[in-house]
């Protein structure tokens, strides 16, 4: 479990980004929401040791934040940073995915198994000779994702994972994600795309002015005023709500509804 307890975070020119959040989670798919400033990317900073608590306390599986390097923690909770391509560096993909398990000093062979493991999660196997460079923006932020993979993380935290991607490439990294929760990995979804909020999430933290200020289901979030936190309904929603058929979680449903109610 991931446990933050009275987490105070204040920076070094006084802003206090952070202010008392409690938060926990296990192995499912939590959104981390809240309009630009409200404390999102602190928090997730919080949960691999970049950043140390000025008050409270973040503990991970039970390893207390304040007592372990990045290094360590790194090892259970992955950040894949939002545009990813920055920090390749390696001549093919298979290089590049395998330069954080050979770091870790593991054989040849588990290296290799690793990678192969990574690259197939993401819908990356035959793309082991390519340069990263030469990937589409959806297939670099599966690389990225499949980099931090092979450390074996039980924890990913996703920073904005789908912005900038054309719809095909958007639908490729949910369906990883579907599939890294499958694998029983516990995935926190940094962002501001409300419809994939409504698409993927298991349960939303919303903060605000660097306190939480939601922290529950998906329909009970999308029942709130938005517009209160600088966030927008998802078409979809708006849709359902004018139809009269209440809250669905994807177009199909809307279709389902529709064909029902029309028997
Ligand atoms: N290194 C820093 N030094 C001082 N203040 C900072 C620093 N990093 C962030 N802040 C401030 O802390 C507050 C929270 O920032 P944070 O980046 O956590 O928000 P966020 O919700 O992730 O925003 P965004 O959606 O824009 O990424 C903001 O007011 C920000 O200006």
């Amino acid at each position: 479990m991931i446990r933050v307890k009275n987490l105070w975070h204040v920076y070094e020119n006084g802003r206090e980004a952070l202010r008392g959040v409690d938060f926990e989670m296990g192995e499912e798919i939590v959104a981390l929401v809240g309009q630009n400033g409200s404390g999102k990317t602190t928090l997730a900073k919080h949960l691999n040791g970049l950043l140390k608590p000025t008050r409270g306390k973040v503990t991970i599986d039970g390893m207390d934040t304040r007592e372990h390097t990045v290094a360590e923690l790194s090892r259970v909770v992955g950040y894949v940073f939002q545009n990813p391509e920055h920090m390749f560096f390696e001549e093919d993909v298979f290089r590049e995915v395998a330069f954080g398990p050979k770091n870790l000093g593991l054989s040849e062979e588990e290296v290799t198994k690793r990678v192969q493991w990574a690259l197939r999660v993401v819908n990356l196997q035959g793309y082991e000779k390519r340069t990263p460079y030469s990937l589409s923006g959806g297939e670099k932020q599966r690389l990225a994702i499949a980099c931090v993979l092979a450390m074996r993380p039980k924890y990913l935290i996703l920073d904005e994972p789908t912005t900038g991607l054309d719809a095909k490439s958007a639908t490729g990294v949910v369906e990883t994600i579907r599939e890294l929760r499958k694998e029983g990995h516990g995935i926190l979804l940094i962002t501001h795309d409300m419809d994939l909020v409504l698409e993927l999430a298991e349960r939303v933290v919303l903060l605000h002015g660097g306190r939480k200020v939601f922290d529950g289901p998906v329909e009970e979030f999308f029942s709130l005023e938005l517009h209160d936190y600088g966030l927008e309904k998802p078409e979809l929603l708006r849709i359902s709500e004018r139809l009269g058929i209440g809250f669905v979680r994807s177009a199909s449903e809307v279709v389902n509804a529709l064909a029902g109610g029309s028997r």
